[in-house]
């Protein structure tokens, strides 16, 4: 299906506005919906099945997006998941990003270091889908270690064990999508506020797309170019169907 996607320049902008003096948003508060948007996105398309597997690996980049994860994984407890966090490289922008991971030790939910062996998770007899929360829109290429690396990993996994990713497919450039046949595909792409350009590069047979973070009213999304997206009832998710 065609929509509009705003650029990565565009949404940088969105968000700064967001939370700017004017219209006062936080950032924890943004976050929270988005997070808790990827967590109802793996809801509707890993529906429960009594015995199925329940694991959820959550990898946690460095920035905001690491920050989404973060809350998803939360919320995934809280649907009945058994999420497990790899977060090697810890924000220290805000006490915010540390009061994140106490909510996960709260919930008893593993949170690994860059010390501990997170490959173990790779495994589709244990592990029902990865959750890519490496890098959003703010990530530019070349990748850098250590996530080029598990970059790697994930593409040797990718067609037994379904890659969600947090708004941007990691690896791939914001604008212009994926950068070469090196680039992870996932199964699941869980756009925020609006689709950045790379989200036109996926193969819709490959890819369900998923618009979430339903954080703003009609008329600013009309301020940046796009329509908004028709949300059902109370969810925070709508799935971008072909036509
Ligand atoms: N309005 C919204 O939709 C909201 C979206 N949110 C999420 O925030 C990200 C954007 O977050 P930001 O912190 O600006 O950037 P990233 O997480 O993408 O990455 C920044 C982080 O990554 C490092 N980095 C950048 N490039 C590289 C590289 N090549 N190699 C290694 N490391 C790199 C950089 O140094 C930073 O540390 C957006 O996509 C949404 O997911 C908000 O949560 C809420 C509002
Ligand atoms: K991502």
């Amino acid at each position: 299906m065609s929509f509009k996607t705003i650029s990565s320049h565009m949404a940088a902008q969105l968000d700064k506005e967001l939370m700017g003096p004017e219209v006062g948003f936080t950032l924890e508060q943004l976050m929270e919906l988005a997070g808790l948007s990827v967590a109802q996105a793996i809801v509707k398309e890993f529906p429960y099945v009594p015995s199925r597997k329940s694991q959820v690996l959550v990898l946690a980049g460095p920035g905001n997006n690491g920050g989404d994860g973060l809350v998803c994984a939360r919320h995934l407890a809280l649907f009945g998941f058994n999420p497990v966090v790899y977060y090697p490289k810890r924000s220290s922008k805000t006490p915010f990003f540390s009061q994140l991971v106490s909510q996960l030790q709260f919930f008893k939910i593993p949170v690994l270091g860059s010390d501990d062996q997170w490959i173990k998770y790779l495994d589709e007899k244990d592990t029902l889908c990865v959750v890519d929360a490496i890098f959003g829109f703010s990530f530019r290429p070349p990748v850098r270690e250590p996530f080029g690396s598990v970059l790697k990993e994930l593409r040797k996994v990718q067609e037994r064990l379904p890659i969600v990713s947090v708004d941007i497919p990691t690896g791939w450039d914001v604008d212009e999508g994926p950068l070469d046949n090196e680039s992870i595909v996932p199964k699941v792409l869980v756009s925020l506020t609006a689709p950045k350009p790379c989200a036109s590069k996926i193969d819709s047979l490959e890819t369900q797309h998923y618009v979430g973070g339903r954080f703003i009213p009609g008329s600013f999304a009309n301020k940046y170019g796009f329509e908004p997206f028709d949300y059902d009832k109370g969810d925070q998710v709508t799935k971008l169907v072909p036509t």
